[in-house]
């Protein structure tokens, strides 16, 4: 297949498609010590990788090198099967989407501008074009008709990433790249910008690499994290759910800091608890798709000793105490935990 024969086979499969690294090294000229040493790994179809480590490890370094805005020194990095050394470098950018925390908006084009600009160089018709934008702008929620004519400077700094995340997405890239995308965001507009996202990538199942310092990011986004230390060398490369049940050695456990426990509750659906019969009509009531963190937080916040949990519908499936909760931290937890709870709803492809 040709390169622009392969782009675009890739272009079509919105729905995200496996990323290969292979012994994959990064001398900088003039360094002493190799940025990346011999870095292996396979990301999933689908899959959102979450990439950890202090500054200076080498993460950006190591992503940069998937889209080629660093060329590797040496090792191999496929994309669906393909050798991206292989593919012109230009093509294979727009192939891929990449979002970076200083958003990279272009100050003197409006939003839709910004959003049009990969879809413009695929010479895509205006009118596919202005539906695109139009689309898209919805799916980050934020109102065509409001913003779709103002300029980046117009915008808050959540709404500016709202907008980077659509312009990454614009050509439907099979793979995101996403580089601190919400590190210069207030802590509100942080949480309300990972739910968004979680949300997002529900619907459309791209293949994501995201790099964040913070570990509680990673464990709320992840499907696997990998631990980072000097030269990107792999701590520990699995699910939130194992890595906080289990981390590999003290240096992944100094990144999960304080917690832990709490953390873990973060993840499990208060319906993974053994429930008792016995409920008390005066206890709080708390819906069983809640976590395990928030059914403990209500028994912490009313004084109550049990909570109900009450189904969709509002009917009382059962009573849950404290006890419940610590006896599912202490059971085989994790080959349950292993599995993706994300449904992937498989965007068509354009
Ligand atoms: N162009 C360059 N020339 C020389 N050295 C570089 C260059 N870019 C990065 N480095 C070095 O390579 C190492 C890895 O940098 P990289 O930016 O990949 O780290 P990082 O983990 O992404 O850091 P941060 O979290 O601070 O962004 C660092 O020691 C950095 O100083």
């Amino acid at each position: 297949m040709t390169n622009t024969g392969f782009l675009s086979a890739i272009a079509r499969q919105s729905a995200g498609v496996a990323i290969e690294l292979d012994g994959v090294t990064k001398n900088y000229a003039g360094q002493p010590a190799p940025a990346v040493e011999d870095f292996s790994m396979r990301v999933e179809p689908g899959e959102l990788v979450m990439f950890v480590g202090p500054s200076g490890c080498g993460k950006t370094t190591t992503m940069k090198m998937i889209n080629r805005l660093i060329e590797p020194t040496s090792g191999s990095i496929r994309i669906d099967g393909k050798d991206v050394l292989s593919l012109d470098p230009n093509q294979l950018r727009r192939h891929v989407g990449y979002v970076i925390q200083q958003i990279g908006l272009f100050p003197h084009r409006t939003i839709a501008e910004n959003i049009a600009t990969v879809p413009r160089m695929l010479g895509w018709s205006k009118d596919r074009i202005a539906e695109r934008v139009d689309e898209l702008l919805r799916t980050v929620q934020l109102d065509p008709g409001t913003f779709a004519r103002r300029y980046p400077r117009q915008l808050s700094g959540g709404q500016q990433q709202r907008a980077g995340v659509a312009r990454a997405l614009a050509a439907d890239p099979p793979v995101m790249l996403m580089d601190e995308p919400f590190g210069a965001t207030d802590p509100i507009t942080r949480e309300r910008l990972q739910a968004e996202f979680l949300r997002l990538q529900a619907e459309i199942g791209k293949t994501i690499i995201f790099v964040t310092h913070d570990f509680d990011e990673a464990v709320r986004l992840g499907d696997r994290i990998a631990v980072l230390s000097e030269r990107s060398r792999i701590e520990q490369f699995d699910t939130p759910a194992n890595i906080l049940a289990n981390p590999a050695n003290d240096y992944v456990a100094s990144f999960i800091g304080q917690g832990a426990a709490i953390k873990r509750l973060a993840l499990i659906p208060v319906g993974e608890a053994r429930l008792a019969n016995s409920i008390d009509d005066r206890a709080p009531q708390i819906a069983v798709t809640a976590t395990l963190r928030d059914a403990l937080d209500l028994i912490v916040l009313t004084g109550s000793p049990t909570v109900t949990v009450v189904d969709t519908a509002g009917a009382p499936q059962g009573a849950l105490d404290h006890a419940a909760i610590s006896a599912v931290l202490g059971g085989p937890l994790a080959t349950r935990e292993a599995q993706p709870t994300r449904v992937n709803l498989g965007e068509e492809p354009r």
